[in-house]
Formats: structure tokens, C-alpha cells, sequence
């Protein structure tokens, strides 16, 4: 992902903290650190927060958290190659299953199930980078069957794309306060699995496109616009 932003003022640093390691970009417009943060919400959220912390405690907390990444995109809206930007991160597997069909957590009387990015940074990104917004759910086993695609759709109408780490990375932001966004180039549709039909190397490659343009871009992005 170094590669998508522009040429460096200086060396990428390789900068390793108790629990994680980053890869610093100083660039003129700021300093960016790179991570990453492993697959899964649990690693993805650990990784992320020794990264938080750490910069806390050295005085130079984030402005922004950015989960970026491959995901499933749901048929037709988020077709293969596309990208989708998360106007609500949304974990979809974090609940009881009940003989009557699943509770999430909420309605078990705790914790949380969704986080929401600022609006403007929302527009922002998909401006930048031509994605759509929507919601991404964040679910620990990847979807292989039409009936879980189609249960997920029912539950959540406006997911556009799943994927493994989201909802780790905005835990972790949201528990020292940071914005978060969240980013995902389609590399297979959500639904029967077909390893065939995986487009991985297409959807990195549109990935850093995007981030290309989406980098600039957050550098104008004002946070006070959604207060
Ligand atoms: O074995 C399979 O059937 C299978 C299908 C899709 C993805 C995987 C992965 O192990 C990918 C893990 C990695 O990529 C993200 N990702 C990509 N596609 C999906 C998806 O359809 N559902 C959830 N996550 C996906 C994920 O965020 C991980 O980082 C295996």
C-alpha cells in the first residue's frame, strides 16, 4: 500500500512497537504508518490498538484509522472489482443463534454492533475514489452458501460487501476516541463458494488504485464538517 502514495520525502521506516509493526511513510503532507494488522477482527483489533496506544503514549496520537482491504461483495450492487466504502461497519456474527433465529449482542442487553464513520469522510472517500457507500459487515467465516448470503441480506438490506477485519479496527479506534473508515475492493462475490471466481489480484491492484486518490484526499478532509 506504500506504493499508492506519493513519491516519499524520505525512506519508508520500519518502526517496531511492543505487539505490532509498522511501516512509517513521511510524506509532506504527514506522517502515515502502514500495518498490518492480520486477518480476522480479533487480531485486526489487537493489531491496531498497541498501534493506538503506542501513540498515545509518545504524544502523537492518530487523526484516522483506515481498514483497508479485499472483501465479498453482495450481488448486484458490489460487483467483483469494485469498491465499497463503509458508511456503517456492522459485525454480523456477534450474538446467540436462538431456536428462533439470531440475537445479536444488543438485544442480549450489551456491547455494541455497529460503528458509523464520519459522514463527510464517507462522501469524501467515495468522491476520491468512485466507491460506493454502504454497509460492510464484518463476519469471523466467510460466507460459502446462497441461504447465509441471502440471511445476511435480510438482516442487513444495505450491506454491500463483507469482510474479516472491520469491525476490530473501529473497536479499537472508537475505544481511544479516533475517526475510522473502512475501504474494501471486491475480489469475489458474497454467496456459493467458487474458488474460481476470486479475482484477488484484480481487487489489490484496484485497492491501490484507490488509494491512491483516496490518501490526497483525506488531507482535505475536515473533521469538524459533521459537528
Ligand atoms: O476459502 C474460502 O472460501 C474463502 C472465500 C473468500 C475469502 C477467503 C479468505 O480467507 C479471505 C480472507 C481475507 O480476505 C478478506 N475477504 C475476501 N473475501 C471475503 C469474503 O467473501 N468474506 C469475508 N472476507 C473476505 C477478509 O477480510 C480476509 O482478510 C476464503
Amino acid at each position: 500500500m506504500a506504493r499508492a502514495f506519493s513519491p516519499p520525502d524520505s525512506p519508508d521506516e520500519r518502526v517496531g512497537l511492543p505487539g505490532v509493526e509498522l511501516t512509517r511513510t513521511a510524506r509532506a503532507a504527514g506522517v502515515r504508518d502502514l500495518l498490518a494488522a492480520g486477518v480476522g477482527p480479533a487480531r485486526a483489533a489487537a493489531s491496531v490498538a498497541a498501534a493506538l496506544t503506542a501513540a498515545r503514549l509518545a504524544g502523537t496520537p492518530y487523526d484516522l484509522v483506515v481498514s483497508a482491504g479485499i472483501g465479498g461483495g453482495f450481488a448486484p450492487d458490489a460487483p467483483v472489482g469494485s469498491l465499497v466504502v463503509a458508511d456503517r461497519i456492522t459485525v454480523a456474527d456477534l450474538g446467540a443463534q436462538t431456536a428462533d433465529g439470531f440475537l445479536p449482542v444488543t438485544e442480549l442487553g450489551f456491547g455494541t454492533i455497529h460503528h458509523d464513520p464520519p459522514r463527510s469522510l464517507v462522501r469524501v472517500a467515495c468522491q476520491a475514489t468512485g466507491a460506493r457507500a454502504g454497509t460492510i459487515l464484518t463476519v469471523s467465516t466467510v460466507t460459502g452458501t446462497a441461504a447465509r448470503a441471502a440471511e445476511l441480506r435480510t438482516r442487513h438490506p444495505c450491506a454491500l460487501a463483507e469482510g474479516m477485519e472491520g469491525f476490530g479496527v473501529a473497536e479499537a479506534a472508537d475505544a481511544h476516541g479516533t475517526a475510522v473508515l473502512e475501504i474494501r475492493a471486491v475480489s469475489n462475490p458474497v454467496g456459493p463458494r467458487d474458488r474460481a471466481a476470486w479475482r484477488i489480484g484484480d481487487a489489490l491492484a484496484a485497492l491501490t488504485e484507490a488509494f491512491g486518490k483516496l490518501a490526497p484526499a483525506l488531507e482535505s478532509w475536515n473533521r469538524h464538517d459533521d459537528q
